[in-house]
């Protein structure tokens, strides 16, 4: 295999709990290739690559939709805590106000207390639960077209500042940089 990649002299890679997941992740998917069919990635890498295509957007499509749903609990826990503070002796502006912890016209604008419901919270989870899904389903798109983890990260460490890269991140020869495009 062509390697495209390098670590720059005299750095060390770096050690983290989420390469090591994604590492384990990856092995596992690779190893799948000689399997059977009681594999559903076995049958993601090698039936026709237009499933996990598919797969790859409907997961996107439900973490938007997820997030959109961690948004709708905010905004409705938002909406009745500042009704809740205009029924309680304050005006719907004074609420507002303190919603957006301004201080508008003169009004005072107290702490708004917002509850958020156990909704929020179980929204929360299936957006990372989601999350999850996408990743996997990446995972398996790019074994199929044999796209190592380290020139993944390589990938996302090239769009990285200095500062920004961790030490002793792995990097892309220029020549793959942008390549295809
Ligand atoms: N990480 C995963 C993983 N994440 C998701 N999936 C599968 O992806 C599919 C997602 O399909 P669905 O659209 O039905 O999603 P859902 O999660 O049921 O529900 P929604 O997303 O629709 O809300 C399910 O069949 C999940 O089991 C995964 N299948 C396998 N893995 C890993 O791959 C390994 C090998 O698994 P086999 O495929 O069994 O060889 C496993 O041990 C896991 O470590």
């Amino acid at each position: 295999m062509v390697d495209k990649t390098y670590i720059p002299e005299g750095q060390d890679a770096p050690a983290s709990q989420i390469g090591a997941t994604l590492e384990a992740l990856a092995a596992t998917i690779a190893s799948r290739r000689d399997a059977d069919e009681a594999s559903y990635t076995y049958r993601l890498l090698t039936g026709n690559v237009d499933t996990v295509l598919k797969k790859v957007m409907e997961e996107s499509g439900e973490v938007a939709l997820a997030a959109k749903d961690v948004e709708g609990w905010a905004t409705s826990s938002l909406a009745a805590a500042v009704a809740l503070q205009a029924v309680s002796g304050g005006s719907y502006a004074e609420a507002a106000c303190a919603a957006a912890g301004a201080d508008v016209a003169g009004f005072a604008s107290d702490a708004l207390s917002v509850q958020l419901p156990p909704e929020y919270g179980e929204a929360v989870d299936h957006l990372r639960y989601e999350a999850a899904d996408v990743v996997y389903h990446l995972l398996v798109v790019l074994e199929r077209y044999g796209i190592g983890l380290d020139e993944f990260a390589a990938e996302l460490n090239n769009r990285m500042t200095e500062r920004e890269r961790p030490e002793g991140g792995v990097r892309l020869y220029d020549e793959y940089v942008r390549r295809g495009k």
